[in-house]
């Protein structure tokens, strides 16, 4: 039998972590090697022995988290959000002076939030009008979603390149608040409700019609086969990754 995975996960005692120490204590090629709170200190990681580490913590924490890795010749899946443009070209100067490291962020490790936001980056050319709502439960920290970040940045980057102009808006007075995120253009509408756990919906707009594609996770068990994924793939990505996928044939 090929030796399995040795993984840390921290953020453990979290939404996310905990289930990830659940997905990985149960695949049978990988090994929990460690299990990190915040109050536990990172040189456990490299004293259980671990190769591969999944952040799940919360932005604040993510960043040193992940260099620690790549300083130590970690392999890092990260889904943790708030990895913002300068935080990702800082990362990626390090890892080059690391060749041989994989970093995968991965705004949502859900396949079918992947693939909804790559079809509405497909769908959004054709479209006058195009908006994100993302709804998700009231213990969230950062608002709007990583997820919706990117999809927006995927949207607005496909309606770029294919020379269609921003959706119309008339708006001259406004509540705070009241059009929503801006990002790259597009607009991004966050709900925050209990009983929720994570949702979104990409509204196009054109005469007549509205294409509306929605994600739901009901359940965080949705997002563990793209950290699975992740960890067995991450290896055979050096440098960094950003978006599962990255690590999938879409075609699209
Ligand atoms: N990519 C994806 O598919 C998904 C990503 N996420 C993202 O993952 C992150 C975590 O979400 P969620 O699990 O709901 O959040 P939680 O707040 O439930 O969990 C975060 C955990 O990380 C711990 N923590 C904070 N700093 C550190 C640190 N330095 N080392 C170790 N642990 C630390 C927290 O400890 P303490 O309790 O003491 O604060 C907490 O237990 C968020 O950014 C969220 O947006 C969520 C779902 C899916
Ligand atoms: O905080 C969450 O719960 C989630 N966070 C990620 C995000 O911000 O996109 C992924 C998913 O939406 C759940």
């Amino acid at each position: 039998m090929a030796e399995r995975l040795p993984v840390a996960v921290l953020g453990a005692n979290g939404r996310m972590g905990s289930e990830a120490v659940k997905a990985v204590t149960a695949a049978p090629d990988m090994e929990l090697v460690a299990a990190l709170g915040r109050s536990d200190s990172l040189e456990s990681i490299v004293d259980a022995g671990a190769r591969y580490v999944v952040d799940l913590t919360v932005p604040d924490s993510t960043e040193a988290n992940v260099r620690f890795a790549v300083e130590h010749g970690l392999h890092a899946v990260v889904g943790t959000t708030g990895w913002t443009a300068e935080r990702l070209e800082s990362l990626r100067s390090l890892l080059a002076g690391n060749p041989g490291v994989g970093v995968l962020i991965a705004p949502n490790f859900a396949l079918g939030s992947v693939l909804a936001s790559a079809f509405a980056a497909k769908a959004a050319r054709y479209f006058e009008s195009v908006e994100i709502i993302e709804l998700h439960h009231p213990d969230k920290v950062d608002a709007p979603s990583g997820t919706a970040v990117r999809t927006a940045q995927l949207v607005a980057a496909s309606r770029a390149g294919a020379g269609v102009a921003p959706s119309p808006d008339a708006t001259q007075t406004a509540l705070d608040g009241a059009r929503g995120a801006d990002v790259d253009g597009v607009r991004v509408h966050s709900v925050r409700l209990r009983g929720l756990v994570a949702h979104q919906e990409v509204l196009l707009g054109g005469p007549g019609e509205q294409l509306t594609i929605r994600h739901d996770s009901f359940d965080r068990a949705s997002f563990m086969p793209g950290v699975l994924l992740g960890l067995r793939s991450v290896a055979a990505h050096p440098g960094l990754t950003v978006g599962l996928d990255g690590y999938l044939d879409l075609g699209l």
